[in-house]
């Protein structure tokens, strides 16, 4: 079975308090974004993963597929299994890359060996893998809170928008980047500011990250300036970064920006 696991962006993102976990409570907007890596999913002889593309950080029992399968086995028999990844969304951009091959690598396994999971024993699933990895399940735009991982329906639709999103080639540690945020209240109801039109958000949606981020990388800001000036209706540090996406009406209005050739870019429309 041969499935793509889809990045996603982060429409507003506040990180309210910490946890006695030691995690944080954070607030955000999750939207699909069809830049994606390639995942082959087969029954096989002996358990192997081969890689190709952007190369990943770690060996193989590592890697979040295969700790995906290692996951199902704690609870069924499954048989050997073959899985070849193709990597090309960017590692460590704030676009959910690996916890959308751990999700989608739940989801092709429980189809390869008919376990028959419904989507909230896969959320559950997931929930282990990583916060992100639950939202990859059901992929629609949701409200997400507590550790992202619990989910509230939204009405929000990029439907039609373009989206441009640059990689600048900075990897920033998931950890590091929460660990530079003290936590506070939301600037704004989230809800109520996605709600308004997409030319108001540049007032009213935020993304913590960015703020705490942008003085050690100053590449971060810089981007989001390139975008507004060429015309962005929206533009955002995307989770913890160093992806920054701007959104713009229509495909007509997409600019084509000089960027250094190290950058990675994905644009289109949602
Ligand atoms: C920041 C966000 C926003 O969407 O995305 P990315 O920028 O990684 O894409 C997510 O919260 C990232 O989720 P994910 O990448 O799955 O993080 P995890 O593997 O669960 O956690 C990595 C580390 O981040 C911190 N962490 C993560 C989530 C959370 N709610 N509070 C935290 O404090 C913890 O220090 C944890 O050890
Ligand atoms: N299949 C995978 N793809 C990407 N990263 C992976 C994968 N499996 C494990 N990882 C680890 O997860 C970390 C962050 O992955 P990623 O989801 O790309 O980050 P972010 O969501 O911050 O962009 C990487 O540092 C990497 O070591």
């Amino acid at each position: 079975m041969l499935v793509f696991p889809n990045a996603k962006l982060n429409l507003g993102l506040y990180i309210t308090s910490l946890r006695p976990d030691g995690f944080r409570n954070l607030e955000s907007v999750f939207v699909p974004l069809p830049w994606c890596d390639a995942l082959e999913v087969l029954p096989a002889e002996t358990n192997v993963l081969t890689l190709s593309g952007i190369p990943i950080p770690g060996d193989s029992a590592t890697n979040l597929c295969w700790r995906a399968y290692e996951l199902l086995r704690t609870d069924f028999q499954l048989p050997p299994v073959q899985m070849h990844l193709h990597k090309a969304v960017p590692i460590g951009a704030g676009l959910g890359g690996g916890s959308s091959d751990a999700a989608f690598a739940l989801r092709a396994l429980d189809e390869v060996f008919e376990l028959h999971l419904s989507p909230e024993r896969l959320e559950d699933y997931a929930r282990q893998l990583g916060s992100d990895c639950a939202f990859f399940i059901r992929n629609k735009p949701i409200f997400a809170y507590e550790k992202g991982d619990v989910f509230e329906p939204i009405a929000v639709s990029l439907t039609g928008v373009a989206c441009k999103v640059i990689y600048p080639g900075l990897h920033i540690s998931t950890a590091e980047a929460y660990a530079r945020v003290v936590p506070r209240a939301p600037r704004h109801d989230l809800r109520a500011s996605l709600a308004q039109p997409l030319e108001q958000w540049r007032d009213l949606v935020s993304n913590d990250f960015e703020e705490a981020l942008t003085p050690q990388y100053p590449i971060l800001g810089e981007l989001k300036q390139a975008l507004y000036t060429a015309g962005a209706a929206y533009a955002s540090l995307s989770g913890s970064g160093s992806a920054v996406y701007g959104l713009f009406p229509d495909r007509e209005t997409l600019p084509k920006l000089l960027l250094p050739e190290e950058f990675q870019v994905w644009d289109g429309v949602l």
